[in-house]
């Protein structure tokens, strides 16, 4: 191997890409900056340097790029993007992308292949598409993930991938981001080959070289043109997915630049494609949307960095096998996520009915991932084997963590702590999803060394990407950092929390759905309400909210937090009355809305008739100025309150880190990313307007509103709440 040690005028060499000329005469180029092989302006220039190098060496008959150490490339250091380091103007990127990517890389004259293991994302990817063929390993991930930060694939990936897979796949993996296996990625051409990983490598090398040789075909990605659609029905699909992009989230331009610049390249050429894309990426660059979504990313990076628990040298232990206790849809829910990351699962109810159903639910959750393409019939079949359905504690005795998802009766969770306690490993970890019952209360039957935290999934485990992970004063630091490496495993985003009414998600939606209650007892229009909390961003209004949560679940926390914060909270008839009358939300297809029998939901008039009858029970009179409140005035009635027990929660060290709650509103109250999460989001509204504003209302409409102490104390010193999210430095 001929490998350069060291450089023209005799510093070290460049360690972020490594070079080696093999005795067939295939240089390998690695990009060397573990563990994910980011990219930056200068990897990319000592890139560019390596393969011109190995394209003027005569030695040289062939190239392979690759990644060290089991990534080929993740991408962009994100934080180039959003961030006040704008210094490179499009041309500089558009070099990057032409120069570079398009003029050395793929028009090179000797063949390149990129052999792709672990991740190959963003930038990376799109190395790779430049590349003349791509040997991958069946499970490497691939994908452009860069609309999730509001900005558009940057080097070339508008261009490369319709001309790859077709206009519509690359449409889907664009705007959804979504990641696709090696396996996936090979099944629609966009790799040409897998190999295992220890003989990646070579297969990739031999694929130069038979592309030298013409055995195999030098497929120039950018000028492709056999899967793209005749222009017309390219045109139709580019214009109905505007339309949906624009009925689903008319507050964001980024994808519909992408779109643009995808179908300029389609109309006028893949190389005035690539400048188009390059001007769009500037632009984008700069924008609110981006910066907010990259402290999005950086904050949910920044969950499971927990100081004094994940900075002391203690390493996850390992968790093989789960029981779930329980046979509800929640149950299934879990047992789903769990055996798709390949954890052996055990549920366990009391009567075999409800086992069997909890079971069959999860085998049906499976079987509709077939039917969607998700998922091969041979995985399904694989992961079932994962699943054991069982009514005694015969099996506990290796279990690794107990998940109890009980109906929340004390004394009944009491007993099965108490069994648990007996048949269970000393090392278990106990767990319950409650988020009613006090988590010390539940365990108080168990031998006094056992602790119990709570971990809390949301009504649809598989659709929620935020697992909260409750602590006591008892929790241990193991028991966090096992949870939170569990957390990751099953591809969850995990906030710890401490043991409060509500944790960090719920406690937030609660002043959320009552100022909406209080709004609209005092004269606001339920619709209205929702619809300028959507417009704003909000997935779901109040009111679709609490149709989806069912009536019977609001009234059990309405209950819970009128108990716990009697001085702020506000008493509201409306859910009982409308619940004596039968509507008890979405799943008695009666609630704030109607729902038809493809869940569609349809306002109905018929609910002024219950509001009537609330406001009359708490003798309450419509307010003029509530009545005719604008949009804007709306949002801010509600997410004031909202910022308000954020505050609390802060003051009273709930969660770790401010930006938590950024990344719990997010993820899980549906609060919109590209505003950055609800704490983000006010720092640009400013605490002093926002406490002006709650002392006002406080004065007219009650305590509800009264800022805390903690939001009066920032407005009058100006100052943030909490530390900002550490970002990784620019290397743009
Ligand atoms: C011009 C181009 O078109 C634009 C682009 O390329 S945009 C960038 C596209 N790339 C991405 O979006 C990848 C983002 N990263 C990820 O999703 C995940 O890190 C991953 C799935 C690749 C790996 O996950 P995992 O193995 O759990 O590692 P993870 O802990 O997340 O990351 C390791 C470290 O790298 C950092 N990191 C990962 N990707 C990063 C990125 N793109 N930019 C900056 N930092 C990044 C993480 O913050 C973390 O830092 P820390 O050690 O200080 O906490």
């Amino acid at each position: 191997m001929e490998n350069q040690q060291r450089t023209n005028d005799g510093k070290s060499p460049d360690r972020k890409i490594l070079s080696e000329v093999g005795e067939n005469g295939v240089a390998i180029i690695t990009i060397n900056r573990p563990p994910l092989n980011l990219l930056s302006v200068h990897v990319l220039l000592s890139l560019k340097e390596k393969i011109e190098e190995a394209i003027r060496k005569d030695s040289v008959k062939a190239i392979v790029i690759t990644g060290s150490r089991g990534n080929f490339s993740a991408g962009f250091v994100v934080t180039a993007f959003g961030g006040s380091q704008q210094r490179k103007t499009h041309r500089e990127l558009g070099f990057m992308s032409i120069d570079f990517i398009t003029d050395t890389l793929e028009a090179s004259r000797k063949p390149i292949v990129a052999a792709v293991e672990g991740f190959s994302l963003g930038g990376g990817f799109e190395i790779a598409l430049a590349c003349h063929a791509r040997i991958s390993t069946s499970t490497s991930k691939l994908g452009l993930p860069e609309l999730q930060y509001g900005i558009l694939p940057g080097f070339g990936g508008t261009q490369r991938l319709p001309r790859l897979v077709g206009l519509p796949k690359a449409l889907e993996m664009i705007l959804t981001s979504k990641r696709i296996s090696g396996d996936e990625a090979c099944n629609m051409c966009l790799v040409d080959a897998i190999s295992p990983s220890d003989q990646l490598l070579g297969s990739a090398c031999q694929w130069a070289l038979d592309i030298l040789e013409c055995r195999r075909p030098w497929s120039i990605s950018l000028f492709r043109t056999d899967r793209l659609a005749p222009l017309a029905e390219a045109r139709t699909l580019l214009n109905s997915v505007r339309a949906q992009i624009q009925k689903q989230n008319p507050n964001v331009i980024h994808p519909l630049v992408c779109i643009d610049v995808i179908e300029h390249g389609i109309l006028c050429g893949p190389r005035n494609g690539l400048w188009k894309e390059a001007e769009a990426l500037h632009e984008l660059r700069q924008s609110d949307s981006c910066r907010s979504l990259v402290h999005v990313f950086f904050a949910k990076q920044s969950t499971s960095k927990i100081p004094g628990i994940t900075d002391i040298g203690l390493l996850p232990r390992k968790i093989n096998k789960v029981a779930i206790l329980g046979g509800s849809l929640m149950s299934s829910g879990i047992a789903t996520v769990l055996v798709l990351a390949n954890y052996y699962v055990i549920m366990k109810y009391i009567d075999q009915n409800s086992l069997q159903n909890g079971i069959g639910r999860v085998k049906a959750n499976l079987e509709g991932r077939v039917k969607e393409g998700r998922m091969t019939q041979e995985h399904y079949k694989k992961v079932c084997t994962l699943l054991k359905g069982v009514l005694s504690y015969d099996n506990f005795k290796d279990v690794d963590l107990v998940i109890e998802d009980v109906p929340d009766i004390v004394s009944l969770k009491q007993q099965f702590f108490a069994d648990l306690d007996e048949c269970c490993p000393p090392h278990c970890i106990f767990a319950s999803t409650t988020c009613i019952v006090n988590l010390d209360l539940i365990g108080e039957r168990m031998k006094p060394c056992r602790e119990i935290v709570g971990i809390h999934f949301f009504s649809s485990p598989s659709v929620t990407d935020l697992l909260e992970i409750v602590r006591t004063e008892r929790t241990s630091p193991q028991t966090l950092v096992d949870l939170l490496n569990f957390g990751k495993r099953i591809q969850k985003t995990p906030i710890v929390v401490q043991n409060c009414t509500g944790f960090a998600v719920r406690r937030m939606c609660f002043p959320y759905l009552q100022a909406a209650m209080l709004l609209v007892e005092h004269g606001a229009d339920a619709y209205q309400i929702d619809k300028a909390l959507t417009s704003f961003g909000l997935k779901l209004g109040p009111f679709r909210m609490l149709d989806q949560d069912g009536f019977q679940s609001a009234a059990v926390h309405d209950v819970k937090f009128l108990e716990t914060f009697p001085d702020r909270s506000y008493k509201s008839n409306l859910i009982p009355i409308m619940r004596k009358n039968n509507r008890a939300g979405e799943y008695t297809c009666q609630g704030f809305y109607t729902y038809n029998d493809k869940e569609e939901a349809s306002p109905d008039p018929e609910i002024s008739k219950y509001i009537e009858m609330a406001r009359s029970m708490s003798g309450i009179t419509i307010k003029s100025k509530l009545a005719t409140l604008s949009d804007g005035e709306i949002v801010e009635m509600i997410l004031f309150p909202v910022l308000n027990e954020a505050c609390r929660m802060i003051s009273e060290a709930i969660i770790v880190k401010s930006s938590d709650l950024d990344v719990a509103s997010v993820l899980g109250m549906g609060f919109p990313g590209y505003r950055g999460g609800i704490i983000f989001w006010s720092h640009s509204v400013g605490f002093k307007y926002i406490c002006s504003k709650l002392e006002e209302w406080s004065k007219e409409y009650g305590e509800f509103f009264k800022p805390c102490a903690y939001l009066v104390e920032r407005a009058s010193k100006r100052s943030s709440l909490g530390a900002q999210v550490k970002q990784a430095k620019s290397l743009l």
